[in-house]
């Protein structure tokens, strides 16, 4: 595909907003230098200092900086063709702004800034997925009715799996399992018996042996291996967030409410994302998982790619295909076709395109409420206890995170995790219980359990699928 010729952007210019200068933020405001036809000139932090630093670190000169605090002053520097930093969203609301490019990661305040763009007419890049896991088909649906597009963006992985997904579908190709590698590589170094992930190194005695697959059994070398790494973690929530936004957009589940999350090596994962009865771990076909990526110290790293394992159904060009370093199983009756990039804001400007030049989304054009990503606790918590989210991952300490059909909110149901977070327990709740609704004092002045119940109620007046 020619992309000059499916975006054709002629001479025209996207004007854009960044909500959230952090690292995500940040490679998007860089790129917005050098792509043409993409202009981000407006910057919104939680203080227009740190919007200001923001735009100075990706090497904007001071003099062509505004820190604006009222719509009026935002006005002024717009006409005069400054790059404005701001602490409020509102401030730039009224300007003549085509994408908001939502990157804050908090959910409460993205559904905020979501909802007030899609009101000023602006259409929304939604990086804040974990917004996007608790009310994204309603948003989608309510922007639509606005006139404009809620879309999950190109850089991170639902909207590049997404991507995927739909090209597989449109070849005819059987996709048997879709998902991505997690975030970081479980880099194995035989020589020391450790694995490095993210810069922590961790001893692994019992995995000399399993640093491949060989001739061994699929789910008994997938259990060993998960054994001998019990001490890194292996479910992280983004991971399952991630796929509860692909789940919504292309109909797909989970096989099982965590995932399976084998540690594979590349060439492994379509002897191991396939049937049980082709020797792999998956009880059905067409559904999405991850997979850790291991690998030795010095070898390619999928870079937090997406895949797509696909059946082999001719074989004669899945031969010549393996023949060209195409992945097959080791029975050739699956392949892994992949992506192996994620670039953040980088290549955020695709959807930012799609929205603004095509008037489509990166996502389903009616995303469904298939999954619900919902919260369980790991450990006993008593009445009183705040759940507050943190850390790179937006995690909540002794909660972890599971893939559940969606369903609406009721006070005996589970609560989805990123409602959950930075909330108070009304009640105890016992380890390997579900945290429901009722468990939660809520706050009802909640944009993002108002979108909520704005999709509940879509979804009963068959304005989504379940
Ligand atoms: N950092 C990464 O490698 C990637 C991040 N993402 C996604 O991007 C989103 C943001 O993640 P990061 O950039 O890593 O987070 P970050 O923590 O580096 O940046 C978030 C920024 O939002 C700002 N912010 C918080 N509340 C705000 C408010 N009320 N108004 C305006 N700004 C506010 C913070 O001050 C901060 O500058 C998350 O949803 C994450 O999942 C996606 C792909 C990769
Ligand atoms: N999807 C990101 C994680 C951000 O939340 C990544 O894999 O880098």
């Amino acid at each position: 595909m020619n992309h000059h010729g499916y975006f054709g952007r002629g001479d025209r210019t996207v004007e854009c907003c960044i909500i959230g200068t952090g690292g995500f933020g940040r490679s998007f405001l860089a790129q917005g230098l050098v792509v043409p036809g993409l202009s981000v000139r407006v910057a919104v932090d939680v203080e227009a200092a740190i919007a200001a630093a923001s735009l100075r670190s990706v090497g904007i000169a001071e003099a062509d900086i505004r820190e604006c605090h009222t719509p009026e002053e935002a006005h002024r520097a717009w006409e005069a063709g400054a790059f404005i930093a701001t602490g409020r969203y509102e401030t730039v609301a009224a300007l003549p702004v085509a994408v908001v490019v939502e990157a804050t990661g908090n959910p409460e305040v993205g559904a905020h800034h979501a909802a007030r763009a899609i009101e000023a007419g602006c259409h929304v890049a939604m990086v804040s997925k974990e917004v996007d896991s608790v009310a994204g088909p309603g948003l989608a649906d309510m922007a639509r009715e606005a006139g404009v597009i809620v879309s999950p963006v190109d850089g991170d992985q639902p909207s590049l799996l997404i991507g995927l997904v739909t090209w597989a579908e449109v070849l005819g190709l059987e996709i048997v399992c879709a998902g991505k590698s997690s975030e970081y590589d479980f880099v194995y170094d035989p020589e020391t018996g450790t694995i490095d992930c993210n810069g922590t190194v961790h001893e692994v005695p019992g995995f000399a042996g399993l640093e491949r697959l060989g001739d061994a059994a699929v789910p008994d070398m997938v259990a060993r291996r998960s054994e001998a790494t019990a001490a890194l973690p292996q479910r992280a929530v983004p991971d399952l967030c991630e796929m509860t936004i692909v789940a919504n957009s292309c109909g797909m589940l989970p096989d099982r409410p965590d995932l399976h999350c084998p540690i594979a090596r590349i060439d492994e994962v379509p002897s191991i994302l396939c049937e049980a009865a082709d020797g792999g771990i998956l009880s059905q076909a067409g559904v999405l998982d991850v997979f850790h990526c291991l690998r030795a110290p010095g070898e390619i790293s999928f870079a937090g790619g997406v895949f797509v394992v696909v059946r082999c159904r001719h074989e004669e060009t899945w031969d010549l295909l393996r023949g060209k370093g195409h992945v097959l199983s080791r029975d050739g009756k699956t392949a892994m076709v992949y992506i192996p990039r994620h670039l953040l804001g980088m290549e955020a400007a695709t959807t930012v395109f799609e929205m603004a030049l095509r008037g489509v989304s990166s996502g389903a054009e009616r995303p469904g409420h298939h999954v619900d990503l919902v919260a369980v606790a790991d450990r006993d918590f008593p009445a009183g206890a705040r759940l507050d989210m943190g850390g790179h991952h937006h995690s909540i300490d002794g909660v972890s995170s599971r893939m559940v059909p969606g369903a609406p909110l009721t006070p005996q149901g589970p609560a989805p995790f990123y409602i959950a977070s930075n909330r108070v327990l009304a009640r105890d709740v016992q380890a390997a219980e579900p945290i429901r609704m009722s468990d939660l004092v809520l706050d009802e002045d909640s944009e993002l359990l108002r979108l909520r119940h704005e999709q509940d109620r879509r979804l009963a007046d068959r304005k989504l699928t379940a």
